[in-house]
């Protein structure tokens, strides 16, 4: 049963119905089985790790499934979810103020209240961002009326969405060289490229575009916006199994990429027309050869100074941490990124409050092959350390930084490719004092292995290799490799039988 709205106290407060904060709460649940477990949240569900496997030493897999409150509370009686935004934090009280006007105090207080997609050019009803059910469901009904989108951005979201959406043509514009800059180099994007290009089966036959007409801005479609008002959960893995991301068309995928540019302006058709430009069709192989004869709901001007018009824009821009509630009044030490600094210990710079997840900035001295990304394992991984750090805290017990933050771990799928990502993978911070090794077999494989000094720093593999757990072993123990040289991702030799 849900704890009734009013004034309450509990020795633990978690704030955010996420994987960060569900863990988080679920951990502090079990450690203090006599204590009440306050998980604020402002979303109606909550998510729960489901089917979760040690891969190997770092690397984790699981599920994670939206469930309603009433389960996690039945799995775990001392944990109460009370369902309402945080609108106010008074540290030095202790206190959280609620949405629906209730006050909680606490003894410690866990912020896992996530993040928000950074937009561009936030406000234009064309311009969507994708982080939580709604949005994507928003995000997937406006897909199902498109024949073109603009896709912005060369993250995570991006590189899922160009390779799911089909029957839509998508011009996906991104300001590096190469496609899916947060996770893979150059090569790795070569590797992957034909998976969006010629391998694709196009049905031949293609509709005829219908043409939007001028009369009246009304008849123009606005895109369908998801709640603003809603604080959902992140989405994760698999995210869009669920949901048929199809435009209008019956072609497979039709993606043009637009390399080394952002978006300058957006322009509404009326401005377009003003503006008395011409915007491109789509490319015919990789290049522009003809105008556009047809009248889109928006334009997009990108700095190279090509238009396309278009149904809508994603912006797939990276996150920034949702700390705004709880900024007023609290002097909290923010990091770059904005979000909460957190120590080794979780703790943030006021006392008794901790964070985690993708609201905070882990702001320790890292171990040489860790870094954060805003991801859901580590979310996972730092909700529980942030509880084992309160309990720790509370009951005056030292511990050390968790193990999980030793290496960075990460197993996913991009392109229908698994993708392990360990260490420095992109060689991060080591400027160029580094040698990448390379293997590759198109369309099967591809290793990348970063070395320092004849130690292995990290590495990209992306198909079935089977080499992370020999990888994710050698990038821990900072052996000196230097005498395998290349035969170190020689494919006859198994190199397993030489670390035995
Ligand atoms: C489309 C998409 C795909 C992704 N795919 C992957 C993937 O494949 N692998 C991966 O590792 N990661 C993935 N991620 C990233 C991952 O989902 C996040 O890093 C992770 O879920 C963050 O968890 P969190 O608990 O910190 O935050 P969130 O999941 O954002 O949860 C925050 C919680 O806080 C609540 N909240 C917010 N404000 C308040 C408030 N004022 N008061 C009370 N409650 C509040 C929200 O309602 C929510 O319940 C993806 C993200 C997106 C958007
Ligand atoms: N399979 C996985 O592991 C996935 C993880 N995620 C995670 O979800 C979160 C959100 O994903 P993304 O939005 O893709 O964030 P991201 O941080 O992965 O990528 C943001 C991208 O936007 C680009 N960018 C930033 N500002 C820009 C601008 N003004 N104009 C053009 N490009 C700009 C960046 O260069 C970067 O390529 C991230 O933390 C990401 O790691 C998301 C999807 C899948």
């Amino acid at each position: 049963m849900a704890a009734t709205p009013g004034k309450a106290r509990s020795r633990f407060v978690v704030v955010g119905g996420g994987i960060a904060g569900v863990t988080c709460a679920e951990k502090l649940a079990v450690d203090f089985p006599s204590e009440d477990i306050f998980l604020v949240t402002a979303s109606p569900v909550i998510k729960a790790v489901t089917n979760f496997r040690q891969v190997s030493k770092t690397l984790e897999e699981f599920d994670v499934e939206e469930q309603p409150s009433s389960l996690l509370e039945q799995r775990y009686p001392n944990i109460k979810v009370i369902h309402s935004a945080v609108k106010q934090l008074k540290s030095d009280e202790h206190k959280i103020f609620t949405e629906d006007g209730s006050e909680y105090t606490y003894e410690k207080l866990c912020l896992c209240a996530g993040a928000k997609p950074k937009l561009i050019f936030e406000g234009s009803p064309y311009v969507l961002g994708i982080r939580d059910t709604d949005s994507a469901k928003a995000f997937q009904k406006n897909l199902a009326r498109a024949e073109r989108i603009v896709v912005v951005g060369n993250g995570g979201i991006a590189l899922e969405l160009v390779y799911e959406i089909e029957g839509c043509e998508v011009i996906w514009a991104i300001k590096d060289k190469a496609i899916g800059n947060t996770f893979f180099d150059a090569g790795a994007a070569e590797f992957l490229i034909p998976k969006l290009t010629a391998e694709k089966q196009e049905t031949p036959i293609e509709c005829k575009r219908t043409k939007y007409t001028m009369e009246g801005s009304e008849k123009i479609e606005r895109p369908i916006a998801a709640p603003s008002d809603k604080l959902g959960s992140a989405l994760g893995p698999d995210w869009h199994e669920g949901l048929q991301l199809k435009g209008t068309k019956e072609f497979s995928h039709k993606v043009h990429i637009e390399i080394l540019c952002e978006v300058k302006k957006i322009h509404s058709q009326q401005e377009f027309i003003q503006l008395q430009q011409t915007s491109l069709a789509f490319p015919k192989e990789g290049k522009n050869v003809e105008p556009d004869e047809v009248l889109w709901p928006v334009y997009v001007e990108l700095t190279n100074g090509k238009i396309y018009g278009c149904n809508f824009i994603v912006s797939a821009t990276g996150v920034v941490p949702n700390v705004k509630p709880f900024l007023d009044s609290n002097n909290f030490a923010i990091g770059e990124d904005g979000g909460l600094k957190v120590d080794k210990h979780m703790h943030t710079s006021l006392p008794d409050i901790y964070a985690a997840g993708d609201i905070c900035t882990a702001a320790w001295e890292p171990s040489p092959v860790w870094h954060q990304m805003r991801l859901w394992t580590q979310a996972r991984q730092m909700g529980w350390y942030a509880a084992k750090c309160m309990a720790a805290d509370a009951s005056g017990e030292s511990i050390d930084l968790d193990f999980s933050f030793e290496l960075f771990a990460h197993v996913t799928k991009f392109f229908n490719y698994k993708v392990v990502v360990l260490g420095k993978f992109n060689a991060q911070g080591l400027g160029l004092d580094h040698e990448l090794m390379l293997r590759c077999t198109k369309g099967q494989e591809y290793v990348k292995v970063v070395m320092q000094n004849g130690r292995m720093m990290g590495a990209v593999l992306i198909g079935e290799t089977d080499l992370e757990e020999t990888f994710e072993n050698l990038i821990l123990n900072q052996m000196d490799l230097s005498a395998y040289g290349e035969d170190l991702l020689n494919p006859d030799i198994d190199i397993e039988d030489y670390f035995d």
